[in-house]
């Protein structure tokens, strides 16, 4: 058995596509009144048109879902400190396995080490890579990254997480898997902002491709291997995330590049990401330019004009 703690899209999503393939599910969510009722009519506001298997269990009781011995956490990057500061249990030897794409603001570091820093005894693991909720929900075809130090464990989670449409691929680049994640948020801001100003298709595959290069610093700086940034978990979902209009780091990016208000209500990872980036950078001397634009796009701190002019006015370069 399986819990999932947070009752997102996402979380819902891959309860949904475990219990759809009998892997019987405990789906945790923080609202007591929207678990009754998830629990009544089996249909999540996250996931319009998808009904919830009969093996998903869904409850308010934290305890009760932290009993299992493999947890999915699938709560924003800014809240996972908070959540595992709110399980009580030490969860020794327990697996958990990270859903969140992001860096923590409070630490500067990826969601494994936020966990390893609250839960000494259990074991770390991230699920990231190309995928939208809905996608998954409704039994599309998705390949993800399962990342865990532990090869054998990962090798474990791999199997126990993989179903017919939903292929996980492994590694033990932890780093490189978390900072992939994380990092295509952010340039999925600049390209949803280069698309929602006008600015054209030539400019997003430049801001794709630069951003792919900040991305294979900062993670080369941190330890990664290059071939996990240009597998699922970088390349893979940045492709997806400057592309699609299903993406809200990119709904976001539009906003911005058009001017409009964006509801502070939606997830967007990007932005608090960007800002940890830019600290990080500042602090190692890391050239992350659009990140640093990104940052303060989100911010409110510089018009998309003004960051255009100073990414454009940087002195030429070699490749
Ligand atoms: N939605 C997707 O398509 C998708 C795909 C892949 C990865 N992710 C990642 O999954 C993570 C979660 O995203 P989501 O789409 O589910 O977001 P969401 O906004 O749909 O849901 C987040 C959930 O977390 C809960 N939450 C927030 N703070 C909490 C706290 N302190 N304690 C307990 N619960 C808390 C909220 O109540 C909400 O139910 C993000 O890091 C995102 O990047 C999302
Ligand atoms: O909607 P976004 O921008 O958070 O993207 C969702 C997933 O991370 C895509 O892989």
């Amino acid at each position: 058995m399986i819990g999932i703690l947070g009752a997102g899209a996402f979380g819902t999503a891959l309860a949904v596509a475990l219990a759809r393939e009998g892997t019987p599910v405990t789906l945790w969510g923080r609202d007591p009144e929207a678990m009754a009722q998830l629990a009544t009519t089996r249909l999540s506001p996250h996931l319009p048109g998808v009904d919830l298997p009969c093996g998903i269990a869904v409850t308010p009781d934290l305890a009760q879902a932290a009993q299992h011995r493999t947890l999915l956490l699938a709560v924003p990057m800014q809240s996972l400190s908070d959540l595992l500061g709110a399980l009580d249990a030490p969860l020794d030897g327990a697996r958990l396995v990270a859903c969140c794409k992001g860096i923590d603001l409070a630490t500067g570091t990826g969601p494994s080490k936020v966990i390893t820093r609250a839960k000494p005894q259990a074991l770390p693991a991230v699920l990231t890579g190309p995928s939208f909720a809905a996608d998954i929900a409704r039994g599309l075809p998705t390949a993800l990254t399962l990342a865990c130090g532990d090869a054998q464990a990962g090798h474990d989670l791999q199997h126990q997480l993989s179903t017919r449409s939903l292929r996980l691929y492994r590694t033990t680049d932890v780093t490189g898997a978390e900072l992939g994640g994380a990092l295509k948020n952010v340039i999925a801001i600049a390209c949803g902002a280069c698309i929602g100003a006008g600015l054209g298709d030539s400019a997003r595959a430049a801001l794709m491709t630069r951003g792919f290069a900040e991305m294979t610093r900062l993670a080369a700086h941190f330890g990664a291997r290059p071939e996990t940034l240009a597998g699922l978990s970088g390349l893979g979902d940045l492709a997806l995330t400057c592309t699609s209009d299903l993406s809200r780091n990119y709904r976001f990016g539009q906003a911005l590049g058009q001017g409009q208000a964006f509801d502070p209500r939606v997830t967007v990872e990007g932005a608090a990401t960007a800002r940890a980036v830019t600290r990080l950078a500042a602090r190692d001397g890391l050239s992350m330019p659009i990140s640093a634009v990104v940052a303060a796009l989100a911010a409110g701190e510089a018009t998309v004009s003004e960051a255009l002019d100073e990414l454009l006015s940087r002195p030429l370069k070699e490749e």
